[in-house]
Protein backbone atom coordinates (compact mmCIF):
# COMPACT_ATOMS: atom_id res chain seq x y z
CA UNK A 1 0.00 0.00 0.00
CA UNK A 2 1.23 3.61 -0.65
CA UNK A 3 0.04 6.23 1.08
CA UNK A 4 0.68 10.15 0.26
CA UNK A 5 2.31 12.13 3.38
CA UNK A 6 3.40 15.59 5.14
CA UNK A 7 6.35 16.55 6.14
CA UNK A 8 6.72 19.12 9.28
CA UNK A 9 7.93 20.34 12.06
CA UNK A 10 7.95 22.80 14.57
CA UNK A 11 11.12 24.06 16.62
CA UNK A 12 12.43 20.91 15.22
CA UNK A 13 10.09 18.84 16.40
CA UNK A 14 9.49 16.31 13.30
CA UNK A 15 6.10 14.45 12.30
CA UNK A 16 4.70 12.79 9.42
CA UNK A 17 1.28 14.42 9.47
CA UNK A 18 -1.54 11.90 7.40
CA UNK A 19 -4.61 13.05 5.97
CA UNK A 20 -7.33 10.53 7.23
CA UNK A 21 -10.05 12.93 6.69
CA UNK A 22 -11.48 10.96 3.09
CA UNK A 23 -10.15 7.55 4.11
CA UNK A 24 -8.51 5.26 6.95
CA UNK A 25 -5.78 3.93 6.35
CA UNK A 26 -5.74 1.67 9.48
CA UNK A 27 -1.92 1.48 10.30
CA UNK A 28 -0.75 -0.90 12.18
CA UNK A 29 2.00 -0.20 15.45
CA UNK A 30 4.43 -1.25 12.95
CA UNK A 31 3.46 1.06 9.99
CA UNK A 32 3.76 4.19 12.67
CA UNK A 33 6.75 2.86 13.65
CA UNK A 34 8.11 2.51 9.75
CA UNK A 35 7.21 5.88 9.10
CA UNK A 36 9.29 7.30 11.97
CA UNK A 37 11.82 5.52 11.09
CA UNK A 38 14.62 7.44 10.37
CA UNK A 39 16.79 5.04 8.24
CA UNK A 40 14.13 2.91 6.70
CA UNK A 41 10.86 5.28 7.00
CA UNK A 42 10.58 9.27 6.58
CA UNK A 43 11.59 9.98 9.72
CA UNK A 44 10.01 11.62 12.75
CA UNK A 45 9.26 12.17 16.30
CA UNK A 46 5.89 11.77 16.17
CA UNK A 47 2.98 11.04 13.49
CA UNK A 48 -0.06 13.37 13.01
CA UNK A 49 -3.41 12.12 11.88
CA UNK A 50 -6.08 14.28 10.81
CA UNK A 51 -9.63 13.12 10.87
CA UNK A 52 -12.93 14.71 10.38
CA UNK A 53 -14.94 16.10 13.47
CA UNK A 54 -15.83 13.82 16.18
CA UNK A 55 -18.48 15.94 17.65
CA UNK A 56 -20.95 18.82 16.62
CA UNK A 57 -18.66 22.26 17.56
CA UNK A 58 -15.13 20.50 16.92
CA UNK A 59 -13.68 20.88 13.24
CA UNK A 60 -11.18 17.80 13.31
CA UNK A 61 -9.89 14.84 15.19
CA UNK A 62 -6.19 14.89 15.93
CA UNK A 63 -4.54 11.57 16.67
CA UNK A 64 -0.87 11.32 17.80
CA UNK A 65 1.73 7.96 17.78
CA UNK A 66 5.26 8.53 19.32
CA UNK A 67 7.71 7.23 17.08
CA UNK A 68 7.55 3.81 18.95
CA UNK A 69 4.02 3.29 17.22
CA UNK A 70 2.47 4.28 20.94
CA UNK A 71 -0.68 6.09 20.85
CA UNK A 72 -0.32 9.31 23.02
CA UNK A 73 -2.96 11.82 24.50
CA UNK A 74 -1.03 15.33 23.55
CA UNK A 75 1.36 16.72 21.27
CA UNK A 76 1.95 21.06 21.77
CA UNK A 77 4.47 21.36 18.70
CA UNK A 78 2.12 19.08 16.82
CA UNK A 79 -0.75 20.90 17.20
CA UNK A 80 0.66 23.99 15.88
CA UNK A 81 1.52 22.20 12.85
CA UNK A 82 -1.68 20.35 12.90
CA UNK A 83 -3.38 23.80 12.14
CA UNK A 84 -1.13 25.16 9.65
CA UNK A 85 -1.47 21.55 7.93
CA UNK A 86 -5.48 21.80 8.06
CA UNK A 87 -5.32 25.62 6.65
CA UNK A 88 -2.93 24.77 3.61
CA UNK A 89 -4.35 21.57 2.45
CA UNK A 90 -7.22 23.73 2.39
CA UNK A 91 -9.72 21.48 4.84
CA UNK A 92 -10.20 24.89 6.74
CA UNK A 93 -10.88 28.65 6.18
CA UNK A 94 -10.73 28.94 9.99
CA UNK A 95 -7.87 30.94 11.78
CA UNK A 96 -9.07 29.23 15.22
CA UNK A 97 -9.83 25.48 15.32
CA UNK A 98 -11.09 23.61 17.89
CA UNK A 99 -9.46 20.26 17.40
CA UNK A 100 -10.48 16.78 19.00
CA UNK A 101 -6.97 15.25 21.25
CA UNK A 102 -7.00 11.61 22.98
CA UNK A 103 -6.91 14.10 25.94
CA UNK A 104 -9.77 16.74 25.19
CA UNK A 105 -10.19 19.40 22.66
CA UNK A 106 -8.00 22.09 22.66
CA UNK A 107 -7.51 25.07 20.52
CA UNK A 108 -4.79 26.27 17.61
CA UNK A 109 -5.17 29.80 16.31
CA UNK A 110 -3.21 31.01 13.30
CA UNK A 111 -1.94 34.80 13.81
CA UNK A 112 -1.06 37.47 11.42
CA UNK A 113 2.75 36.45 11.84
CA UNK A 114 2.89 33.40 10.26
CA UNK A 115 3.26 31.49 14.07
CA UNK A 116 0.38 29.60 15.87
CA UNK A 117 -1.11 29.85 19.38
CA UNK A 118 -2.18 26.67 21.04
CA UNK A 119 -4.51 26.85 24.01
CA UNK A 120 -3.75 23.65 25.89
CA UNK A 121 -6.32 23.73 28.78
CA UNK A 122 -4.91 23.62 32.57
CA UNK A 123 -2.10 21.64 33.65
CA UNK A 124 -3.30 19.06 36.30
CA UNK A 125 -1.58 18.69 39.10
CA UNK A 126 -3.97 15.23 40.71
CA UNK A 127 -1.63 12.66 41.08
CA UNK A 128 -3.70 10.30 40.01
CA UNK A 129 -4.53 11.66 36.57
CA UNK A 130 -0.76 12.48 35.43
CA UNK A 131 -0.71 9.48 36.41
CA UNK A 132 1.84 9.54 39.50
CA UNK A 133 1.89 6.93 41.67
CA UNK A 134 4.62 7.13 44.06
CA UNK A 135 2.88 4.20 46.60
CA UNK A 136 2.94 5.15 50.54
CA UNK A 137 6.34 5.61 51.62
CA UNK A 138 7.97 8.20 50.04
CA UNK A 139 8.06 11.70 51.86
CA UNK A 140 5.66 14.65 51.45
CA UNK A 141 6.92 16.58 48.34
CA UNK A 142 7.82 20.37 48.85
CA UNK A 143 4.40 21.75 49.12
CA UNK A 144 5.93 24.79 46.64
CA UNK A 145 7.10 22.92 44.27
CA UNK A 146 6.08 19.70 44.89
CA UNK A 147 9.01 18.12 43.85
CA UNK A 148 9.18 13.95 44.37
CA UNK A 149 12.21 12.11 45.01
CA UNK A 150 12.77 9.83 42.35
CA UNK A 151 14.88 6.83 43.23
CA UNK A 152 17.16 5.86 39.67
CA UNK A 153 20.58 4.38 39.46
CA UNK A 154 22.83 4.40 42.18
CA UNK A 155 25.65 2.77 40.18
CA UNK A 156 25.37 5.76 37.76
CA UNK A 157 25.42 8.21 40.89
CA UNK A 158 22.12 9.64 39.78
CA UNK A 159 20.64 8.07 42.93
CA UNK A 160 17.89 11.00 43.76
CA UNK A 161 16.37 13.28 41.34
CA UNK A 162 13.58 15.42 42.40
CA UNK A 163 10.88 16.31 39.56
CA UNK A 164 7.72 17.96 39.66
CA UNK A 165 5.18 16.11 38.20
CA UNK A 166 2.32 17.66 36.08
CA UNK A 167 0.27 16.68 33.23
CA UNK A 168 -0.30 18.93 30.37
CA UNK A 169 -2.82 16.06 28.79
CA UNK A 170 0.31 14.27 28.88
CA UNK A 171 2.62 13.36 31.68
CA UNK A 172 6.01 15.20 32.28
CA UNK A 173 8.12 15.17 35.11
CA UNK A 174 10.48 18.33 34.98
CA UNK A 175 13.78 18.84 37.15
CA UNK A 176 16.09 21.78 37.06
CA UNK A 177 19.92 21.84 35.88
CA UNK A 178 22.69 24.19 36.29
CA UNK A 179 23.13 23.79 32.34
CA UNK A 180 21.36 21.90 29.87
CA UNK A 181 24.14 21.66 27.76
CA UNK A 182 26.09 19.37 30.35
CA UNK A 183 22.75 17.93 32.32
CA UNK A 184 22.90 14.14 31.54
CA UNK A 185 19.83 14.36 29.44
CA UNK A 186 20.16 10.83 27.75
CA UNK A 187 21.48 9.08 30.81
CA UNK A 188 18.90 10.21 33.10
CA UNK A 189 15.88 10.59 30.92
CA UNK A 190 15.52 6.89 30.29
CA UNK A 191 15.57 5.98 33.89
CA UNK A 192 12.81 8.36 34.64
CA UNK A 193 10.76 7.67 31.07
CA UNK A 194 10.19 3.84 32.32
CA UNK A 195 10.17 4.93 36.19
CA UNK A 196 7.80 2.51 38.04
CA UNK A 197 6.12 5.99 40.02
CA UNK A 198 5.06 6.62 36.54
CA UNK A 199 2.42 3.74 35.20
CA UNK A 200 2.44 4.96 31.65
CA UNK A 201 6.02 6.07 31.02
CA UNK A 202 6.88 9.84 31.56
CA UNK A 203 8.44 12.45 29.64
CA UNK A 204 11.15 14.13 31.37
CA UNK A 205 12.23 17.94 31.34
CA UNK A 206 15.56 19.30 31.82
CA UNK A 207 15.38 23.35 32.66
CA UNK A 208 17.90 25.83 33.04
CA UNK A 209 16.31 29.17 34.42
CA UNK A 210 18.54 32.18 32.72
CA UNK A 211 15.72 34.68 34.08
CA UNK A 212 12.14 35.26 35.61
CA UNK A 213 10.99 35.03 31.69
CA UNK A 214 13.44 32.86 29.82
CA UNK A 215 14.39 29.51 30.22
CA UNK A 216 16.62 26.85 28.43
CA UNK A 217 14.92 23.30 27.91
CA UNK A 218 15.82 19.76 26.81
CA UNK A 219 13.60 17.01 26.77
CA UNK A 220 13.76 12.89 26.88
CA UNK A 221 10.38 12.86 25.31
CA UNK A 222 8.73 9.15 26.29
CA UNK A 223 8.34 6.92 23.42
CA UNK A 224 10.56 9.02 21.20
CA UNK A 225 13.92 10.01 23.12
CA UNK A 226 15.23 13.12 23.23
CA UNK A 227 13.55 15.92 20.55
CA UNK A 228 14.53 18.94 19.38
CA UNK A 229 11.82 20.86 21.12
CA UNK A 230 8.69 19.44 22.84
CA UNK A 231 5.38 22.08 23.28
CA UNK A 232 4.16 20.62 26.38
CA UNK A 233 7.23 19.80 27.79
CA UNK A 234 7.64 23.53 27.55
CA UNK A 235 4.16 23.74 28.97
CA UNK A 236 5.13 21.83 31.83
CA UNK A 237 8.36 23.22 32.69
CA UNK A 238 7.08 26.98 32.85
CA UNK A 239 4.30 25.73 35.08
CA UNK A 240 6.42 24.21 37.20
CA UNK A 241 8.80 27.14 37.50
CA UNK A 242 6.19 29.54 38.18
CA UNK A 243 4.96 27.34 40.72
CA UNK A 244 8.22 27.25 41.97
CA UNK A 245 8.26 31.41 42.24
CA UNK A 246 11.18 31.44 39.58
CA UNK A 247 9.24 32.60 36.50
CA UNK A 248 7.07 35.45 35.32
CA UNK A 249 4.14 34.40 33.67
CA UNK A 250 5.25 34.85 30.22
CA UNK A 251 8.48 33.22 30.08
CA UNK A 252 10.16 32.59 26.61
CA UNK A 253 11.33 28.85 26.21
CA UNK A 254 14.87 28.24 24.54
CA UNK A 255 15.32 24.51 22.90
CA UNK A 256 17.99 23.11 20.61
CA UNK A 257 15.23 23.30 17.93
CA UNK A 258 14.16 27.45 18.55
CA UNK A 259 12.00 29.63 20.64
CA UNK A 260 8.26 28.62 22.38
CA UNK A 261 6.77 31.54 23.96
CA UNK A 262 4.34 30.08 26.49
CA UNK A 263 2.17 32.04 29.41
CA UNK A 264 0.23 30.54 32.07
CA UNK A 265 -2.02 33.01 34.40
CA UNK A 266 -1.90 30.06 37.53
CA UNK A 267 -4.41 27.70 39.03
CA UNK A 268 -6.92 26.78 36.40
CA UNK A 269 -6.29 29.52 33.64
CA UNK A 270 -5.27 27.63 30.34
CA UNK A 271 -1.58 27.42 29.18
CA UNK A 272 -1.06 29.33 25.99
CA UNK A 273 1.93 28.30 23.79
CA UNK A 274 3.09 30.10 20.64
CA UNK A 275 5.64 28.94 18.49
CA UNK A 276 6.10 27.96 15.10
CA UNK A 277 4.84 25.43 12.08
CA UNK A 278 6.77 24.65 9.23
CA UNK A 279 5.97 22.17 5.92
CA UNK A 280 9.08 20.62 4.86
CA UNK A 281 7.70 18.72 2.14
CA UNK A 282 5.18 16.54 0.74
CA UNK A 283 5.54 12.73 -0.37
CA UNK A 284 4.21 9.63 -0.85
CA UNK A 285 5.55 6.50 0.84
CA UNK A 286 4.86 2.61 0.26
CA UNK A 287 4.50 0.76 3.51
CA UNK A 288 6.32 -3.01 3.11
CA UNK A 289 3.34 -5.45 3.30
CA UNK A 290 4.81 -7.25 6.02
CA UNK A 291 4.19 -4.47 8.82
CA UNK A 292 0.55 -4.82 8.08
N1 LIG B 1 6.58 16.43 21.07
C1 LIG B 1 5.37 16.59 21.74
C2 LIG B 1 4.98 15.54 22.74
C3 LIG B 1 4.69 14.22 22.04
C4 LIG B 1 4.13 13.16 22.95
C5 LIG B 1 5.06 12.78 24.06
N2 LIG B 1 6.27 12.16 23.59
C6 LIG B 1 4.33 11.82 25.01
O1 LIG B 1 4.56 10.60 24.93
O2 LIG B 1 3.53 12.30 25.82
C7 LIG B 1 5.03 18.01 22.13
O3 LIG B 1 5.45 18.91 21.40
O4 LIG B 1 4.28 18.22 23.09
Amino acid sequence: MQIPFTKMQGAGNDFVVLDETRERFGLSTAQYRFLADRHFGVGADQILTVRPSPAPGIDFEYVIHNADGAQVEQCGNGARCFARFVRDAGLTTKDAIRVQTKSGVIEPVLTADGRVTVNMGAPVFDLPQIPFAPGQTLPVPDGLWQKWPLELDKQAQVAIQMVAVVSMGNPHAVQVVDDVDTAPVLQVGPLIEHHPFFPNRVNAGFMQVQSRRQIRLRVFERGAGETLACGSGACAAVVAGIRLGVLDTTVDVLTHGGVLTISWAGGAAPVLMTGPATTVFHGRIELPPALS
